[in-house]
């Protein structure tokens, strides 16, 4: 049996993060606050005159952007507030709306956030901020700048459907990164510390939002992953794209070796080799199915390989089917970014089929619109027969 079959007949499987997407407020003050706050609410309208603080530089609970948008729902008592006061706040009022279970989920993961952040230290702190020109190649940042389809098509490559391959890392970007994940390693291995998994299905790598790395990849994802998204995934909330899960993932001896076929709990996925030396590892890609049709079978012109090259990204959907091959010499450490919407997992709860994206719907779909078609011929014929 070839790989490629073996692969597609394979059951795929959903991987999941920790589904985490931010960074702890003091846990002590947030707990005397919710005392002092909760029964305060917003105002109904917004204070529009009103111009808002600026949270980039904070760690906070909720995505940055989300709190200078709400601070002019604050009332008028706490719009003359300290920032930090308002920080309290806000995350009160929107922690108070999460359900039950993922109020205690988000607090057990402040609680575990709270044990690393204060005590590991950064070796390269300009990484913690995201400087375009440090980071990625010019002619990536041209084409974001430009900002339209053609500029962006002059550095994407699309090998194969939905497989957008292009330049994005300076080289220098990629090795400053990879010593952060060996400072990463190196604590995790002095403290003992018990660190999450990024997934359900690597036992190595770590969580680069855990380490304090989570506005700089929310700046990643909103001004340089969105905007190619939009024009490329649309049909998957690529527009909107509003929260994230960032990580690492290491391959070779005493790592792991390969990765089972499955999709990502993303809409978008951004996936970049950051080196170092390797031999296998490509990533095989079998299409994009919605849940129902997730175990499908793969059709010869969804069938796609492809060579990880440090510094190059891949840009899919999340629900595009795919693995990655052993990595059978040296080390390789890829970093991902599963992007995600809020509005299209809503759409989505209230939609039965995804011929846009799913290529088993989009089938689906043909073929009931062949089969009609046919039967009106059908019609047509007997109708003109009888009367001849
Ligand atoms: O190893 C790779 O490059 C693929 C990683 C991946 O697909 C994932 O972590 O979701
Ligand atoms: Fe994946």
């Amino acid at each position: 049996m070839s790989s490629d079959r073996r692969e597609s007949q394979q059951e795929t499987t959903t991987v999941d993060g920790n589904g985490a997407n931010s960074n702890p407020v003091n846990s002590t003050t947030m707990k005397a606050t919710s005392t002092t706050v909760s029964c305060q609410r917003l105002r109904l309208n917004p204070n529009n005159e009103h111009r808002p603080d600026s949270y980039e530089d904070l760690q906070l609970e909720f995505p940055n952007s989300i709190y200078s948008s709400l601070e002019k729902y604050l009332p008028p008592n706490m719009l003359v507030s300290r920032r930090e006061e308002k920080v309290k706040f806000m995350t009160d009022i929107m922690l108070r709306h999460l359900p039950h279970g993922e109020r205690s989920r988000a607090q057990r993961h402040r609680d575990y956030r709270q044990k690393i952040t204060p005590n590991y230290q950064r070796l390269h702190k300009e990484l913690y901020s995201l400087n375009p020109t440090l980071v990625f190649v010019p002619a990536f940042i041209k084409a974001i700048n430009e900002n339209t389809e053609e500029s962006f098509r002059s550095i994407i490559s699309e090998p194969s459907p939905g497989v957008f391959v292009f330049d994005m890392l300076q080289p220098s970007f990629c090795q400053m990164m990879l010593s952060e994940i060996d400072n990463i390693m190196n604590w995790v291995a002095e403290t003992k510390f018990k660190i999450m998994r990024p997934n359900t299905m690597n036992k190595h790598g770590a969580v680069l939002d855990d380490f304090g790395l989570d506005n700089m990849l929310d700046k990643l994802m909103e001004g340089f992953i969105r905007p190619i998204s939009k024009v490329f995934f649309n049909d998957v909330g690529g527009a909107t794209l509003d929260s994230h899960h960032g990580f690492v993932v290491e391959y070779g001896k005493d790592r792991d070796v390969d990765l089972g076929f499955h999709v990502d709990d993303s809409e978008v996925t951004l996936n970049v080799c950051l080196g170092k030396e390797f031999l296998g590892g490509e990533l095989f890609f079998r299409g994009t199915r919605c849940e129902k049709h997730v175990n499908t079978a793969t059709k010869s012109d969804e069938i796609f390989d492809y060579c990880h090259i440090p510094g190059q990204a891949v840009l899919h959907r999340g629900r595009h089917r795919h693995g990655a091959r052993a990595t059978t010499a040296g080390h390789r450490v890829n970093m991902l970014l599963w992007c995600r919407s809020s509005v299209f997992r809503e759409l989505k709860t209230h939609q039965k089929e995804f011929s846009s994206w799913c290529g088993e719907c989009f089938c689906e779909k043909k073929e009931a619109k062949g089969r009609s078609i046919a039967a009106l011929r059908k019609k047509l014929f007997k109708a003109r027969a009888s009367r001849a």
